[in-house]
């Protein structure tokens, strides 16, 4: 039998200005079941744009974004000409895909459990007390079970973006998009939240994920983008994006990494060695 395959997360032709200024250009990139792909480059590059355009959070002016084959944000009215689709149609294309913020985002007067449960039972319809169930798992599979009754305030920074995490988990989303998930954390923070998504990639979640941690981007990475001014410069995978980079682009960004970075250090992992 033949079935159609439809990549999770499909962008043809992407673009997006903010006013006169342009800041995707021409954007393509296929995200398959179970991937991990990150979006690298300098700052102001385009990265956070185009994840977030990925669950129309930005609304991109150009091209096609599609979830599991399903155009978001749009429907066509012929003639080339398309307008924007009602809110309730837009979520239901993007039900399948769930956020992580640089910032946490979560609220401060609910507890820990309230944060999780309140998009299911509010977004999702879902009855309070199976919602409250799926939110404990969630919390469970990051390791903050225990502070279910504890107020954000109360949490270290790295336990707020587990609780985060959780958050977008809870939805039992198919991708999960992360935008720069460690970089508000203080550096002894970042493992256990890194540790957290090493775990998730294992278990085959499909994500996106924005970051500037380059030695983490080369561990869990099926696929490395690089950009730069809003353009894709290089597509690899990290054993051979990061040691031997097809642009003077990308070469110079490495380095000017390598020489920020106090232990740049970037250990490949043994599974993708041989692409
Ligand atoms: N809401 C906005 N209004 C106007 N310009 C914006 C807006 N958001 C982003 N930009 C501009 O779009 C460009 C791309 O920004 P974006 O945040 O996507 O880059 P980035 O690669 O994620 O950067 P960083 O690594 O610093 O987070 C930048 O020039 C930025 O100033």
């Amino acid at each position: 039998m033949n079935s159609i395959h439809l990549p999770m997360v499909s962008l043809r032709g992407v673009g997006k200005s903010y006013g006169e200024h342009r800041v995707l250009h021409d954007f393509d990139l296929d995200v398959e079941q179970g991937e991990v792909v990150t979006l690298i480059g300098p700052s102001g590059s385009g990265k956070t744009t185009a994840l977030r355009c990925m669950n129309f959070l930005e609304e991109y002016d150009q091209g096609e974004i599609r979830i599991r084959g399903a155009l978001l944000g749009y429907t066509h009215t012929g003639n080339g000409q398309r307008r924007r689709d009602s809110d309730r149609n837009i979520a239901e294309v993007r039900a399948p895909v769930a956020m992580v913020f640089q910032q946490f985002n979560l609220w401060p007067h609910m507890r820990v459990i309230e944060n999780v449960t309140a998009p299911l039972t509010l977004v999702k319809g879902i009855h309070r007390d199976a919602a409250r169930k799926r939110a404990m798992r969630a919390l469970e599979r990051v390791g903050m079970a225990n502070k279910a009754d504890a107020f954000p305030a109360q949490l270290s920074g790295g336990q707020q973006q587990r609780v985060g995490i959780a958050r977008a988990l809870a939805v039992e989303p198919e991708v999960m998009l992360l935008d720069e998930p460690t970089s508000a954390l203080d550096p002894e923070l970042v493992d256990e939240v890194l540790e957290v998504i090493q775990s998730l990639a294992r278990d085959g979640m499909t994500m996106v994920m924005v970051t500037h941690e380059m030695g983490f981007a080369a561990k869990v990475s099926s696929r490395v983008v690089f950009m730069e001014a809003g353009r894709i410069i290089e597509t690899g995978v990290p054993s051979r994006l990061f040691t031997t980079p097809a642009t003077d682009r990308l070469r110079a960004f490495l380095r000017t990494w390598f020489d920020r970075s106090r232990n740049g250090a970037i250990e490949l992992p043994t599974n993708t060695r041989d692409h």
